[in-house]
């Protein structure tokens, strides 16, 4: 399979979310990126469209449906969200989306900040294997993998996207 490069895919994502997000609202909107490579990914993004307001960061392990069997990431981190929830448009952000289970987390803590005006869903990779019903407004590439591939996001200099093979 042929992995494409990241740059390219967020020039086109920074434009598409410009055209079918941001010049169809009268305000500017907030964006958040889900930690870790949705916020590599919003932090070039919120750089590229020029954002009034700051950068929103959100770890959302607390909140993952299988939180009780898997426990805490080493690394987790707090979420900031440095602005008002309340009647603001979101843009989350997030570098793969699969089962759509992190969303459902993000949204879930999300709304304990607030009833944001809508929430839209950024993101690089969609791999049609969902569990439930959530769809991006913007996406970098659609990959179809085999049952057992993965696809990661390395970064934050250089973003790469890599192929995991399952392990024999
Ligand atoms: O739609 P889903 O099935 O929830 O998959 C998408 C999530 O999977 C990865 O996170 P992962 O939990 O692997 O941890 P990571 O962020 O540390 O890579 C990725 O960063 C997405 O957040
Ligand atoms: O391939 C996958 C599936 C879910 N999440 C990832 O980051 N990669």
């Amino acid at each position: 399979m042929n992995i494409p490069e990241v740059a390219p895919l967020l020039n086109k994502m920074a434009q598409d979310i410009q055209d079918k997000i941001i010049s169809r609202l009268a305000e500017q909107p907030a964006m958040i990126g889900i930690h870790t490579g949705g916020a590599w990914l919003a932090e070039y993004l919120h750089k590229a469209l020029d954002l009034q307001q700051p950068l929103g960061l959100m770890d959302i392990s607390f909140y993952r449906d299988d939180f009780q069997g898997k426990g805490l990431h080493p690394q987790v981190k707090p979420s900031n969200l440095p602005f008002h929830v309340e009647d603001q448009h979101i843009i989350l952000v997030d570098d793969v989306i699969m089962s759509g289970r992190t969303i459902r987390a993000a949204l879930n803590e999300l709304f304990d900040y607030g009833r944001p005006a809508a929430v839209s869903l950024v993101t690089l990779v969609d791999l049609p294997r969902r569990e439930l019903p959530f769809q991006p407004d913007v996406v970098g590439i659609s990959m179809d993998l085999a049952p057992e591939q993965r696809i990661k996001l390395g970064g934050p200099e250089p973003l790469t996207l890599t192929l995991l093979e399952p392990k024999a």
